[in-house]
Protein backbone atom coordinates (compact mmCIF):
# COMPACT_ATOMS: atom_id res chain seq x y z
CA UNK A 1 0.00 0.00 0.00
CA UNK A 2 1.25 3.35 -0.73
CA UNK A 3 0.64 6.48 1.24
CA UNK A 4 1.27 9.68 0.76
CA UNK A 5 1.17 12.31 3.39
CA UNK A 6 1.72 16.11 3.36
CA UNK A 7 3.80 15.95 0.46
CA UNK A 8 5.25 19.18 -0.69
CA UNK A 9 7.81 19.62 -3.74
CA UNK A 10 9.60 23.26 -4.20
CA UNK A 11 12.29 24.30 -6.88
CA UNK A 12 16.00 25.09 -4.74
CA UNK A 13 16.63 27.59 -7.73
CA UNK A 14 13.58 29.84 -7.54
CA UNK A 15 11.88 28.79 -4.26
CA UNK A 16 8.26 28.00 -6.17
CA UNK A 17 6.18 25.57 -4.68
CA UNK A 18 5.34 23.15 -7.67
CA UNK A 19 3.23 20.62 -5.62
CA UNK A 20 1.80 21.94 -1.80
CA UNK A 21 0.71 19.15 0.94
CA UNK A 22 -0.46 16.42 -1.49
CA UNK A 23 -1.99 13.63 0.65
CA UNK A 24 -3.72 10.48 -0.39
CA UNK A 25 -3.56 6.93 -0.30
CA UNK A 26 -3.82 3.89 -2.38
CA UNK A 27 -4.38 0.51 -1.18
CA UNK A 28 -3.39 -2.53 -2.58
CA UNK A 29 -5.87 -3.73 -5.74
CA UNK A 30 -6.92 -0.11 -6.32
CA UNK A 31 -6.30 2.20 -9.13
CA UNK A 32 -6.62 6.33 -7.65
CA UNK A 33 -7.24 8.76 -11.01
CA UNK A 34 -5.19 11.83 -10.31
CA UNK A 35 -6.54 13.84 -12.59
CA UNK A 36 -6.00 17.78 -13.59
CA UNK A 37 -5.17 20.37 -16.09
CA UNK A 38 -1.73 20.57 -17.83
CA UNK A 39 1.04 21.88 -15.05
CA UNK A 40 -1.37 20.83 -11.90
CA UNK A 41 1.56 19.27 -10.77
CA UNK A 42 0.41 15.35 -11.09
CA UNK A 43 3.84 14.44 -13.02
CA UNK A 44 6.41 15.92 -10.24
CA UNK A 45 4.28 13.86 -7.47
CA UNK A 46 4.24 10.68 -9.66
CA UNK A 47 8.32 11.11 -10.31
CA UNK A 48 8.74 12.01 -6.51
CA UNK A 49 6.82 8.74 -5.23
CA UNK A 50 9.42 6.77 -8.03
CA UNK A 51 12.52 8.93 -6.63
CA UNK A 52 13.35 10.41 -9.41
CA UNK A 53 13.33 14.01 -8.92
CA UNK A 54 17.33 15.24 -8.17
CA UNK A 55 17.81 16.53 -4.33
CA UNK A 56 19.92 18.96 -5.69
CA UNK A 57 17.41 20.79 -7.40
CA UNK A 58 13.87 20.22 -5.33
CA UNK A 59 13.25 20.15 -1.82
CA UNK A 60 11.33 17.59 -0.75
CA UNK A 61 8.86 17.49 2.37
CA UNK A 62 6.41 15.42 3.74
CA UNK A 63 6.08 11.33 3.39
CA UNK A 64 5.75 8.46 1.00
CA UNK A 65 5.42 5.30 2.71
CA UNK A 66 5.25 2.34 0.39
CA UNK A 67 3.99 -0.99 2.18
CA UNK A 68 5.30 1.08 5.73
CA UNK A 69 8.59 2.21 4.27
CA UNK A 70 9.64 5.57 3.96
CA UNK A 71 10.67 5.99 0.19
CA UNK A 72 12.02 9.39 0.79
CA UNK A 73 14.53 8.53 3.26
CA UNK A 74 15.82 5.42 0.80
CA UNK A 75 19.11 5.09 0.06
CA UNK A 76 19.80 5.22 -3.93
CA UNK A 77 21.10 0.96 -3.55
CA UNK A 78 17.93 -0.30 -2.07
CA UNK A 79 15.92 1.79 -4.96
CA UNK A 80 16.93 -0.95 -7.01
CA UNK A 81 14.65 -3.32 -5.53
CA UNK A 82 11.47 -0.61 -5.20
CA UNK A 83 11.78 1.06 -8.97
CA UNK A 84 10.85 -1.35 -11.81
CA UNK A 85 10.26 -4.19 -9.64
CA UNK A 86 7.45 -3.12 -6.60
CA UNK A 87 6.54 0.38 -8.55
CA UNK A 88 6.70 0.79 -12.39
CA UNK A 89 6.01 4.22 -13.78
CA UNK A 90 5.11 4.81 -17.38
CA UNK A 91 6.35 8.26 -18.07
CA UNK A 92 4.43 10.74 -19.87
CA UNK A 93 7.50 11.06 -22.33
CA UNK A 94 8.83 7.51 -23.09
CA UNK A 95 12.44 8.54 -24.42
CA UNK A 96 13.63 9.28 -21.26
CA UNK A 97 12.82 6.32 -19.91
CA UNK A 98 15.33 4.47 -22.78
CA UNK A 99 19.36 4.80 -22.99
CA UNK A 100 19.62 6.95 -26.47
CA UNK A 101 22.69 4.70 -27.91
CA UNK A 102 21.23 1.33 -27.44
CA UNK A 103 19.66 -0.94 -28.98
CA UNK A 104 16.05 -1.78 -27.38
CA UNK A 105 16.35 -5.41 -27.48
CA UNK A 106 20.01 -4.55 -25.93
CA UNK A 107 18.43 -2.55 -23.12
CA UNK A 108 15.86 -5.49 -22.44
CA UNK A 109 18.26 -7.93 -21.45
CA UNK A 110 19.64 -5.59 -19.52
CA UNK A 111 16.75 -4.41 -17.71
CA UNK A 112 15.08 -7.88 -17.13
CA UNK A 113 18.82 -9.69 -16.25
CA UNK A 114 18.54 -12.27 -19.14
CA UNK A 115 21.27 -14.35 -19.70
CA UNK A 116 21.64 -17.19 -22.15
CA UNK A 117 20.45 -17.60 -25.49
CA UNK A 118 17.54 -20.02 -23.80
CA UNK A 119 16.32 -16.80 -21.58
CA UNK A 120 16.41 -14.57 -24.53
CA UNK A 121 14.04 -16.77 -26.70
CA UNK A 122 11.55 -17.60 -23.90
CA UNK A 123 11.62 -13.78 -23.47
CA UNK A 124 11.17 -12.72 -27.11
CA UNK A 125 8.24 -14.76 -27.12
CA UNK A 126 6.51 -13.34 -23.88
CA UNK A 127 7.43 -9.66 -25.21
CA UNK A 128 5.99 -10.98 -29.04
CA UNK A 129 2.91 -10.93 -27.01
CA UNK A 130 3.14 -8.06 -24.95
CA UNK A 131 3.32 -6.21 -27.86
CA UNK A 132 0.70 -7.49 -29.59
CA UNK A 133 -1.67 -6.68 -26.79
CA UNK A 134 -0.74 -3.10 -27.70
CA UNK A 135 -1.16 -3.07 -31.07
CA UNK A 136 2.55 -3.58 -31.99
CA UNK A 137 3.02 -6.35 -34.54
CA UNK A 138 6.90 -6.34 -35.62
CA UNK A 139 8.73 -7.35 -32.34
CA UNK A 140 11.65 -8.02 -34.29
CA UNK A 141 11.66 -4.67 -35.77
CA UNK A 142 11.12 -2.98 -32.36
CA UNK A 143 13.89 -4.98 -30.83
CA UNK A 144 16.25 -4.12 -33.54
CA UNK A 145 15.98 -0.68 -33.31
CA UNK A 146 17.54 2.64 -31.23
CA UNK A 147 14.83 4.47 -29.30
CA UNK A 148 15.06 7.47 -31.65
CA UNK A 149 14.06 5.40 -34.68
CA UNK A 150 10.57 4.88 -33.26
CA UNK A 151 7.96 7.14 -32.79
CA UNK A 152 7.23 8.51 -29.04
CA UNK A 153 3.54 6.46 -29.00
CA UNK A 154 5.37 3.18 -30.27
CA UNK A 155 7.97 3.73 -27.67
CA UNK A 156 5.30 4.73 -25.34
CA UNK A 157 3.68 1.37 -25.86
CA UNK A 158 7.01 -0.87 -25.61
CA UNK A 159 6.77 1.00 -21.72
CA UNK A 160 3.56 -0.03 -21.51
CA UNK A 161 4.30 -4.09 -22.63
CA UNK A 162 8.02 -3.71 -20.34
CA UNK A 163 5.59 -2.90 -17.84
CA UNK A 164 2.62 -5.60 -18.60
CA UNK A 165 5.93 -8.45 -18.18
CA UNK A 166 7.29 -6.89 -15.37
CA UNK A 167 4.07 -6.74 -13.55
CA UNK A 168 4.96 -5.01 -9.99
CA UNK A 169 2.73 -4.56 -7.62
CA UNK A 170 2.10 -0.49 -8.48
CA UNK A 171 1.91 1.07 -11.66
CA UNK A 172 2.01 4.65 -12.00
CA UNK A 173 0.74 5.42 -15.61
CA UNK A 174 1.13 9.08 -16.52
CA UNK A 175 -0.62 10.27 -19.40
CA UNK A 176 -0.18 7.30 -21.53
CA UNK A 177 -2.83 7.53 -23.87
CA UNK A 178 -2.00 10.87 -24.79
CA UNK A 179 0.63 10.07 -27.92
CA UNK A 180 -1.22 7.21 -29.40
CA UNK A 181 -4.31 6.17 -31.93
CA UNK A 182 -7.51 5.72 -30.95
CA UNK A 183 -7.26 1.74 -31.95
CA UNK A 184 -3.93 1.71 -29.82
CA UNK A 185 -5.53 3.56 -26.85
CA UNK A 186 -8.70 1.19 -26.89
CA UNK A 187 -6.18 -1.54 -26.44
CA UNK A 188 -4.04 0.03 -23.78
CA UNK A 189 -6.65 0.17 -21.98
CA UNK A 190 -7.83 -3.23 -22.39
CA UNK A 191 -4.71 -4.38 -21.29
CA UNK A 192 -4.62 -2.19 -17.99
CA UNK A 193 -8.38 -3.61 -17.32
CA UNK A 194 -6.81 -7.30 -17.27
CA UNK A 195 -3.94 -5.92 -14.81
CA UNK A 196 -6.44 -4.29 -12.70
CA UNK A 197 -8.55 -7.82 -12.41
CA UNK A 198 -5.22 -9.59 -12.13
CA UNK A 199 -4.67 -7.20 -8.58
CA UNK A 200 -2.18 -4.73 -9.61
CA UNK A 201 -2.67 -1.34 -7.96
CA UNK A 202 -2.39 2.07 -10.41
CA UNK A 203 -2.29 5.32 -10.56
CA UNK A 204 -3.51 6.81 -13.24
CA UNK A 205 -2.48 10.04 -13.99
CA UNK A 206 -4.28 11.93 -17.12
CA UNK A 207 -6.66 15.12 -17.74
CA UNK A 208 -9.31 12.88 -19.30
CA UNK A 209 -12.41 11.80 -16.79
CA UNK A 210 -13.43 9.29 -19.62
CA UNK A 211 -9.85 7.33 -19.25
CA UNK A 212 -9.95 7.87 -15.32
CA UNK A 213 -13.70 6.24 -14.84
CA UNK A 214 -12.69 3.64 -17.25
CA UNK A 215 -9.74 2.24 -15.03
CA UNK A 216 -10.46 3.97 -11.21
CA UNK A 217 -11.87 3.30 -8.05
CA UNK A 218 -11.35 6.66 -6.63
CA UNK A 219 -9.92 9.94 -8.47
CA UNK A 220 -7.92 12.96 -6.65
CA UNK A 221 -8.45 16.45 -8.57
CA UNK A 222 -5.21 18.37 -8.74
CA UNK A 223 -5.11 21.93 -8.72
CA UNK A 224 -2.13 24.50 -8.93
CA UNK A 225 -0.41 22.06 -6.95
CA UNK A 226 -2.78 20.60 -4.57
CA UNK A 227 -5.42 18.60 -4.57
CA UNK A 228 -9.03 20.01 -4.38
CA UNK A 229 -11.46 17.45 -4.62
CA UNK A 230 -10.66 13.65 -3.66
CA UNK A 231 -13.65 10.77 -3.50
CA UNK A 232 -14.88 7.95 -5.17
CA UNK A 233 -14.86 7.95 -8.96
CA UNK A 234 -18.35 7.44 -9.27
CA UNK A 235 -19.84 9.60 -6.41
CA UNK A 236 -16.65 13.11 -7.90
CA UNK A 237 -17.87 12.24 -11.40
CA UNK A 238 -21.96 12.42 -11.21
CA UNK A 239 -21.97 15.22 -8.00
CA UNK A 240 -18.36 17.07 -8.29
CA UNK A 241 -18.15 19.44 -5.29
CA UNK A 242 -15.45 21.93 -6.58
CA UNK A 243 -16.05 24.44 -8.87
CA UNK A 244 -12.76 23.23 -11.12
CA UNK A 245 -13.98 19.29 -10.82
CA UNK A 246 -17.27 20.58 -12.47
CA UNK A 247 -15.61 22.18 -15.83
CA UNK A 248 -13.55 18.59 -15.90
CA UNK A 249 -16.10 16.76 -16.41
CA UNK A 250 -17.93 18.90 -18.47
CA UNK A 251 -15.17 18.93 -20.43
CA UNK A 252 -15.28 15.30 -20.71
CA UNK A 253 -19.19 15.15 -21.03
CA UNK A 254 -19.13 17.59 -23.70
CA UNK A 255 -15.93 15.65 -25.26
CA UNK A 256 -17.62 12.44 -25.65
CA UNK A 257 -20.82 13.87 -26.90
CA UNK A 258 -18.69 15.54 -29.13
CA UNK A 259 -19.87 18.82 -28.56
CA UNK A 260 -16.47 20.29 -28.32
N1 LIG B 1 12.14 20.22 -13.91
C1 LIG B 1 11.35 21.21 -13.50
N2 LIG B 1 11.87 22.30 -12.90
C2 LIG B 1 11.07 23.30 -12.46
N3 LIG B 1 9.73 23.30 -12.59
C3 LIG B 1 9.16 22.24 -13.19
C4 LIG B 1 9.93 21.14 -13.68
N4 LIG B 1 9.08 20.23 -14.22
C5 LIG B 1 7.85 20.73 -14.09
N5 LIG B 1 7.88 21.93 -13.48
C6 LIG B 1 6.74 22.78 -13.13
O1 LIG B 1 6.00 22.10 -12.13
C7 LIG B 1 4.60 22.36 -12.27
C8 LIG B 1 3.87 21.05 -12.30
O2 LIG B 1 4.28 20.33 -13.47
P1 LIG B 1 3.82 18.85 -13.78
O3 LIG B 1 4.64 18.34 -14.92
O4 LIG B 1 3.81 18.06 -12.54
O5 LIG B 1 2.31 19.09 -14.27
P2 LIG B 1 1.24 18.04 -14.78
O6 LIG B 1 0.03 18.21 -13.96
O7 LIG B 1 1.83 16.67 -14.82
O8 LIG B 1 0.96 18.56 -16.25
P3 LIG B 1 1.33 17.90 -17.65
O9 LIG B 1 0.32 16.86 -17.89
O10 LIG B 1 1.28 19.02 -18.62
O11 LIG B 1 2.73 17.34 -17.47
C9 LIG B 1 4.45 23.19 -13.54
O12 LIG B 1 4.33 24.53 -13.17
C10 LIG B 1 5.75 22.97 -14.28
O13 LIG B 1 6.09 24.10 -15.06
Amino acid sequence: MLTVTNLSIRTKQTKETLVRSVSFSVKNGEALGLIGESGSGKSMTSKCIMRLLNPRLFDLRGSVQWNGKEMLAMKLNELDGYRGKQVSMIPQNPMTAFAPMLKLGKQMELGFSLKGHRERTQFRGRLAAALAGVNLSDAEKIINSYPHELSGGTLQRVMIALTILQRPELIIADEITTAVDAASEYLILNELEKLRRAGVSMIVVTHDFGVAARLCDRVAVMKDGEIVEEGKMREVFSDPQHEYTRQLVQASVLFQEGLC
